[in-house]
């Protein structure tokens, strides 16, 4: 491929050398890979070329490539590549997936239109109580946390996570751990964050593999993809009749799904969506939505058991702002400057998705005299984008100070990328910040986050370690979370959680 393009065409971008025909197939790790990439591109630059097989792929390895490329470029690179894992573990109609083009328009819209920072104001009240829901969880599990982040067991980050997705997306309340909804997300959760790097699974590239037996290498994750098969579909089905049904009752509340399904109802012609669309739109909001956040917020509670120290700082700053007296309501968030960089420093410490999603570019392009050949799946790579030393002061640092203004912080950018990039950017990113806010506010100014103690009396200090998927999760650790006075204590515990919405 290099030989045959290369003198119509400027060079490829750099990268490490490459077996004969398959290329980099089989230097490339299927779990992790946007640390190998990390590395990489501190040898090979910002701007990578790795072949599989003939197809490109073009790692982005900074903030300027990535925005030069992803966002300023975007009529270009909002293309997906097709993901034959995902599919095969039932995700269709999925706007995630979705090539570009008028069906991924439509998706777009109707998730847009649900989602922009307006409508997100009346979802505030329902962030609030569910985030005082999770104070009070924290509260009644006897506060020494070592169940907290089981990867398997519902831990109270899961279920905000998902309450709040679940009241927008189908009017349901989650009242109890043992809500349908819960299990069905955390089981979908559980194959999204386990299915390997998202669109470079051997089977991505080579989809014939699903047909092999599984002893023959490269197949892990088609076995993987088929055993969780049946969490994926019922993740579409179960709202679905839910909704349905309460539509036909008269008792549904007002959701994203009853309100796609009044107007399903009402249109009709070539371009009106189709249940399948509509479950489809339904289904990648739950799943989207619900892990990227629980995610984030297990990062945030790894990042402060380890930082007593900046935990203590964000503490003082609510002390002076909220006080004592009340709980932080989102009111309070411009008053919160350190506040907000603690937030921002956790999506920079460790995102929640570190490859992105793949894009894939539609036209060859040519980028600082290198040559992105079309239909090149492109890679954003969030973790080297985040931990850049010509960007960030010690990035391995946990230092939310980073971002205050020169001379008492270091005045580095927020991060970018942590929810994507142009016409792909997550549409859900005002939700979803948040959504993160008022847990990280209503945490640290009533409860310390603190290490565990093992048999011994020790501190346990966890690892900082991931699973790999496209929501990538802490992998379990220990931690000890206990209110930080009794009037905290109090103060949560009489919290009226009782009302529903
Ligand atoms: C902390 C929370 C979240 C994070 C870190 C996050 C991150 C991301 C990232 C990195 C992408 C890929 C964008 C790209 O390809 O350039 C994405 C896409 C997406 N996100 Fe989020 N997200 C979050 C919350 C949400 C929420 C709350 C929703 C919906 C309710 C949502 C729905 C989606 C959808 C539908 C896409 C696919 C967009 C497309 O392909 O056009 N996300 N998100």
């Amino acid at each position: 491929y290099t030989k045959r393009n290369s003198k119509k065409h400027p060079p490829l971008p750099p990268g490490p050398p490459a077996d004969p025909i398959i290329g980099h197939l089989r230097k490339i790790p299927p779990d992790n890979q946007e640390t190998l990439f990390y590395q990489w591109g501190k040898k090979y630059g910002d701007v990578m070329h790795l072949h599989f097989l003939g197809r490109s792929v073009i790692i982005l390895n900074s903030a300027k490539a990535a925005t030069d490329l992803m966002d300023k470029r975007s009529a270009n690179y909002s293309d997906r590549p097709h993901f034959a894992l995902f599919e095969m573990m039932g995700w269709k109609s999925t706007v995630s997936l979705m090539p570009y083009g008028k069906k991924f328009h439509k998706h777009r819209r109707m998730l847009q239109q649900y989602l922009t920072p307006n409508k997100c104001l009346d979802y505030q009240s329902i962030q609030v109580r569910e985030a005082r829901v999770l104070l009070q969880s924290i509260l009644e599990d006897g506060h020494n946390l070592d169940t907290f982040l089981r990867r398997q067991g519902l831990t109270p980050m899961n279920r905000y996570a998902t309450a709040i997705i679940i009241r927008i997306a189908f009017g349901h309340q989650i009242t109890s751990d043992d809500d349908p909804y819960v299990t069905i997300s955390q089981e979908a959760g559980h194959a999204l964050s386990n299915a390997g790097s998202p669109g470079s699974t051997p089977i991505d590239y080579f989809p014939w593999l699903r047909y092999f037996p599984s002893w023959f290498p490269g197949t892990h994750y088609a076995g993987f993809a088929r055993d969780n098969k049946g969490p994926t579909d019922n993740l579409h089905q179960y709202p679905f009749k839910q909704v349905t049904a309460q539509m036909a009752e008269g008792t549904a509340k007002s959701s994203f799904l009853s309100t796609q399904l009044e107007a399903l109802s009402r249109e009709t012609g070539p371009d009106a969506f189709t249940f399948d669309d509509i479950k489809g739109a339904a289904g990648v909001m739950y799943c989207a939505g619900a892990d990227t956040t629980w995610s984030s917020l297990s990062i945030f509670f790894l990042a402060m058991v380890l930082n007593p120290e900046q935990q203590a700082r964000a503490q003082k700053e609510l002390d002076e702002v909220v006080g004592p007296d009340r709980l932080p309501e989102f009111k309070d968030r411009p008053s919160l400057p350190y506040l907000e960089c603690v937030l921002q420093e956790t999506l920079r410490w460790n995102s929640a998705v570190p490859l992105g999603i793949p894009h894939r570019s539609m036209e060859d392009d040519v980028y600082n005299g290198m040559f992105i050949p079309k239909g090149s799946l492109m890679i954003a790579n969030t973790r080297a984008i985040t931990l850049d030393e010509n960007v960030y002061k010690d990035p391995f640092t946990f230092n939310p100070s980073r971002f205050l203004p020169k001379p008492e912080g270091n005045g580095e950018p927020n991060p970018v990328g942590t929810f994507g990039y142009g016409r792909r950017v997550c549409p859900g990113i005002h939700l979803g910040d948040s959504s993160l806010w008022i847990v990280v506010a209503s945490v640290l100014s009533t409860m310390n986050v603190m290490k565990a103690i093992d048999s011994d009396g020790k501190e346990i200090t966890p690892d900082v370690s991931f699973t790999s998927g496209i929501t990538s999760h802490p992998r379990p650790y220990q931690c000890l979370v206990k209110p930080r006075s009794e009037t905290a204590r109090n103060l949560v515990a009489n919290n009226d959680t009782s009302d529903t919405y």
